[in-house]
């Protein structure tokens, strides 16, 4: 039976300094391309959590050595190896990261995961897969499981591919890519969401020496070693999200440090996006800052480049002092669960008047009143519970250990940012 957490309330403004682990999307990148590369490479700081232990258990499974060395990961590549049974989990990262590298073994790598992981959309990947000359073995609609046949080498070459359902689709293909025989020129049918993602991973090749240039159509990975990289892992600027948030909410100040002055994480956008709402935001030489004054203005946006950010910025929304309208995120349907029909249900629940539009959400704010809501075992739907419940009395969430998904000690550190004992969780639902 889940378990059920019930979120501190805060009528008081906080005060805080709240330091953030590793970026996911940072140090999934870094193992895949310390496995691919010419020697060992040193992680410094990775996150820990459910999606990157994975990753990194998936790897292990090929044949990569990746040793905790206080930590870091050692990570030392060695010949990747099949067969293999990988379990993703619900890591949309190792779904899409995974089955190009599960083609350079030599063997058949069977990739699954949790139940929620067979519904999330990955025909794009599939089908360019087979087009690069690799046998995959699926239920003919791309989804998990499926096996990659691999023969220890990939043609590679041109393609072409449907990313428009995530962007991990085209960091998947590009991240292995130097190691195909002629590359990848990837030409792309149609749009990309999250594109920062994409840049990311443009930007982390070019570190690890690979040649990629952006085309008219899409990116070109020319043929060649990866080279071996130590990298220290930035903090994961996306979970940040609820933290800032709470200065706006309780009209508080909160700071996260080490927030980098450039980078490609797209949470970095929270700046410009929680000033939009109504925060002073300023970069401090502890970090980046945000000060609320109690007023939360609502917000009209395209989030098509930052969808993660969405679960915790709609639960802001619903706090507004008018009608909100996000956009661009009609792919969030895909995510951990259908994030717009989750929001949709949690802002109603706690007295939002929300529309669901094919690409989006609008949010009218209501009368607040609290509520049992569930996680959708979904990471952040937990974070944007727990934004929610310092502004409402009395809002528990059931499943919250969803979160172990990228932020295994969440409720250890919200309580450390509003000064008081981790409230507890109870089992089962409505207990
Ligand atoms: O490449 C990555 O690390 C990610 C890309 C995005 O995926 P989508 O393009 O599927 O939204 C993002 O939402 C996810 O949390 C992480
Ligand atoms: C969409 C997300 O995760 P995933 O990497 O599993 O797609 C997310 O973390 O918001």
């Amino acid at each position: 039976m889940s378990q059920v957490w019930t979120t501190p309330h805060r009528p008081t403004p906080v005060a805080a300094h709240v330091p953030l682990p590793g970026s996911k999307s940072i140090t999934a990148r870094a193992l895949v391309l310390a496995a691919l590369a010419d020697g060992p490479s040193r992680v410094v700081r990775p996150l820990r959590a459910r999606d990157t232990d994975l990753m990194a258990a998936c790897l292990r499974a090929l044949g990569v050595g990746i040793a905790d060395d206080g930590g870091d990961w050692l990570v030392t590549p060695g010949q990747l190896r099949g067969p293999a049974e990988v379990d993703a989990g619900l890591a949309g990262t190792v779904l899409r990261f995974l089955p190009p590298v599960a083609a350079l073994a030599d063997g058949p790598v069977r990739l699954d995961g949790d139940p929620r992981l067979r519904e999330r959309p990955n025909a794009g990947l599939i089908a360019a897969l087979r087009d690069l000359g690799v046998q995959v073995d699926d239920d003919g609609r791309g989804r998990a499981p499926f096996t990659v046949h691999g023969t220890g080498a990939v043609r590679g070459g041109a393609v072409t591919v449907d990313a428009s359902e995530s962007s991990q689709i085209v960091s998947g293909l590009l991240l292995a890519a130097a190691r195909f025989a002629d590359g990848l020129d990837l030409a792309l049918t149609g749009g990309v969401p999250s594109m920062p993602h994409v840049e990311m991973t443009v930007v982390a090749l070019r570190e690890h020496g690979v040649e990629v240039a952006a085309t008219d159509r899409g990116w070109r990975v020319a043929p060649g070693p990866v080279a071996a990289l130590d990298r220290v892992v930035e903090p994961d600027l996306s979970n940040a999200a609820p933290f800032l948030a709470a200065a706006l909410i309780t009209g508080g100040r909160v700071t996260v440090p080490d927030w980098p002055a450039v980078t490609t994480q797209p949470g970095a956008q929270l700046d410009r996006l929680l000033a939009a709402m109504g925060g002073e935001v300023e970069r401090t030489p502890n970090g980046l800052q945000v000060t609320g004054t109690r007023r939360i203005s609502p917000l009209v946006a395209d989030l098509g480049d930052v969808g993660e950010l969405t679960p915790v910025l709609a639960a802001l929304c619903a706090l507004a002092d008018g009608p909100s309208r996000l956009t661009g995120i009609g792919h969030l349907r895909g995510h951990e669960t259908d994030r717009l029909q989750a929001l949709d249900e949690v802002l109603t629940a706690v007295g939002a008047r929300v529309r669901q539009l094919p690409d989006g959400l609008e949010v009218e704010p209501g009368p607040l009143r609290p509520a049992l809501l569930d996680s959708y075992d979904d990471h952040r739907m937990v974070m944007a519970a727990a934004v929610l419940g310092l502004a409402v009395d009395g809002v528990r969430v059931a499943g919250p250990e969803a979160v172990t998904k990228t932020l295994p000690d969440f409720r250890e550190r919200w309580a450390g940012m509003l000064g008081i004992a981790v409230s507890g969780v109870t089992a089962g639902v409505g207990s």
